[in-house]
């Protein structure tokens, strides 16, 4: 279990902290913390703050991804997705909706937008060479090995 600490943000007390929907879900969703509702017309992006923000071991990212509901029935997904939360990110998390719908999408205060799923990030170290080991596939990619 790695310990992450969420702090909720002034004013917005009635706003839910991130939650699974159910035991074992993947995702901790996400709820919009706008002060009015908010209207994403057909192509639209907005920034929405979601009303806290957190800390987490360095040995972890959040990554924030579309609820699939809202993409299927709406076209609403968010731009950047993965978006990335850095372990030493301190600021309010915030979703990078789009409307990729044909119809304007309303978001109200407390709506589930999108949801945070935890990853490890494997520590590494980078150094820089002037050979790389060779290998069978070399510089081939992009659908070098056929359909
Ligand atoms: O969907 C997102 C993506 C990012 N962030 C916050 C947390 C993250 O740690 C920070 C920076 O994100 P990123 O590295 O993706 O953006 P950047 O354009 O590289 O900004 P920066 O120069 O601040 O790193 O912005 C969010 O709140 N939501
Ligand atoms: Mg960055």
């Amino acid at each position: 279990m790695y310990p992450v600490q969420l702090r909720r943000l002034p004013g917005n007390e009635d706003v839910a902290l991130p939650r699974r929907m159910s035991d074992m879900a993947a995702g901790f969703d996400l709820h919009a913390a706008v002060a009015e509702p908010l209207v994403l017309a057909p192509g639209e992006r907005a920034l929405v703050p979601t009303g806290f923000a957190m800390a987490m071991p360095v040995e972890l990212e959040a990554q924030i991804r579309p609820r699939s509901g809202l993409a299927y029935k709406h076209g609403i997904t968010c731009l950047n997705t993965p978006g990335t939360i850095d372990a030493d990110y301190r600021g309010e998390v915030k979703v990078l909706l789009v409307n990729l719908g044909q119809q304007p999408f309303t978001i109200e205060r407390g709506e589930r937008i999108a949801q945070m799923v935890f990853q490890r990030v494997p520590q590494v170290s980078i150094e820089e060479v002037d050979e790389l080991s060779d290998t069978v596939r070399g510089e081939g990619g992009f659908g070098h090995t056929g359909k």
